[in-house]
């Protein structure tokens, strides 16, 4: 279902930690709240999840109102079919992965035949399905996360919301991982936000990204967009990219280096603002040096 949040603020004390956000994510989009840490990404999704209490604002489900400071509705949490994955594995060590997946459905009233068949679908789905008796225990920390997973989608939850689900496994297997999620999020259709600070598990994941600074989304688009355009210089330093050259404006389609003062075409800009040329270096084509061309050694001689 899609989600709707408008002027979403969040205070502890003096401290801000969401700052009138709006954001919306389609129906069966997954979006990737991406920033760095205590830019306010878990803040923005325990509101959603209805763990936190905004300060003020207004979120939608499915077109119907959560949370919504003027009115005065706040729905409690189990009361919004959202699905949630966390960082630690939070599952039951004493029960076994059936057990685990099994235990909210039956606390919402599901019969046995019931239960039994959508646990052992969501096992499958998520490739756990020949450890259903292993106690949760005896599990790796990435099966942990696949029966965190697998618990959550047995409830069939209108909206799915993964808070660094990765982060605790090594490289190797979040790689994974990542590809694993991304396929089953699309599988399913399941309307989805994912936050991390890795810009690289955001760009695997994401149909949009949102990117967070100081409580607020500075800039937000597809994984092709946000990687060619990033909206100003700190976004292009978070994202890293290394060359961010200072210049200063020619016409709307030139701009000149401040180092060297030579004149180089770029894609049009707005007026306003300072300027800075990112440069990532696979862009990067080497020729024939002449005066159009931008050249590493003529830069590099200037500086001397
Ligand atoms: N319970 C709390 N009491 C006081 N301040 C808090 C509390 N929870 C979060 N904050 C502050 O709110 C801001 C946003 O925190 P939040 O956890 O949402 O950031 P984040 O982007 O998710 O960070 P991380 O990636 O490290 O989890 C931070 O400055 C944080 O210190």
């Amino acid at each position: 279902m899609k989600v709707e949040v408008h002027g979403l603020t969040l205070t502890y004390g003096d401290a801000v930690a969401v700052s009138d956000l709006d954001l919306t994510v389609d129906e069966g989009e997954s979006l990737v709240l991406l920033g760095q840490s205590g830019c306010g990404k878990t803040s923005t999704m325990r509101c959603i999840a209805g763990l936190e209490t905004p300060t003020s604002g207004v979120i939608s489900i499915g077109g119907r109102p959560v949370f919504d400071s003027g009115s005065g509705v706040n729905r409690a949490p189990n009361k919004r079919n959202i699905g949630m994955v966390f960082q630690s594995y939070a599952i039951w060590p004493h029960m076994t992965v059936f057990e685990n997946v099994a235990f909210p459905l039956r606390m919402k009233g599901r019969k046995g035949a019931e239960i039994r068949a959508a646990v052992r679908e969501t096992l499958e789905l998520v490739g756990l399905d020949h450890l259903a008796d292993r106690g949760a225990s005896l599990l790796s920390g990435g099966q942990m996360q696949r029966v965190a997973l697998a618990r959550s989608l047995a409830m069939q939850p209108s909206v799915l919301l993964l808070d660094e689900p990765l982060s605790n496994l090594d490289a190797r297997l979040r790689h994974r991982l990542r590809m694993e999620l991304r396929e089953l999020q699309l599988r399913l259709g399941v309307t989805s936000m994912y936050v991390t600070h890795d810009q690289d598990e955001a760009l695997a994941l994401a149909d949009r990204i949102a990117l967070m600074q100081s409580g607020r989304i500075v800039q937000i688009g597809t994984p092709p967009e946000i990687y060619a355009q990033p909206g100003s210089a700190s976004i292009a330093e978070f994202l890293g990219v290394d060359n961010i050259i200072p210049v200063t404006r020619e016409d709307g389609s030139c701009v000149r280096l401040t180092a060297t003062g030579q004149k180089v075409a770029v894609e049009p800009y707005a007026e306003g603002g300072d300027l800075r040329l990112c440069v990532r270096a696979e862009d990067v084509v080497l020729g024939p040096e002449s005066t159009e061309a931008v050249s590493y050694r003529h830069l590099k001689k200037k500086k001397r």
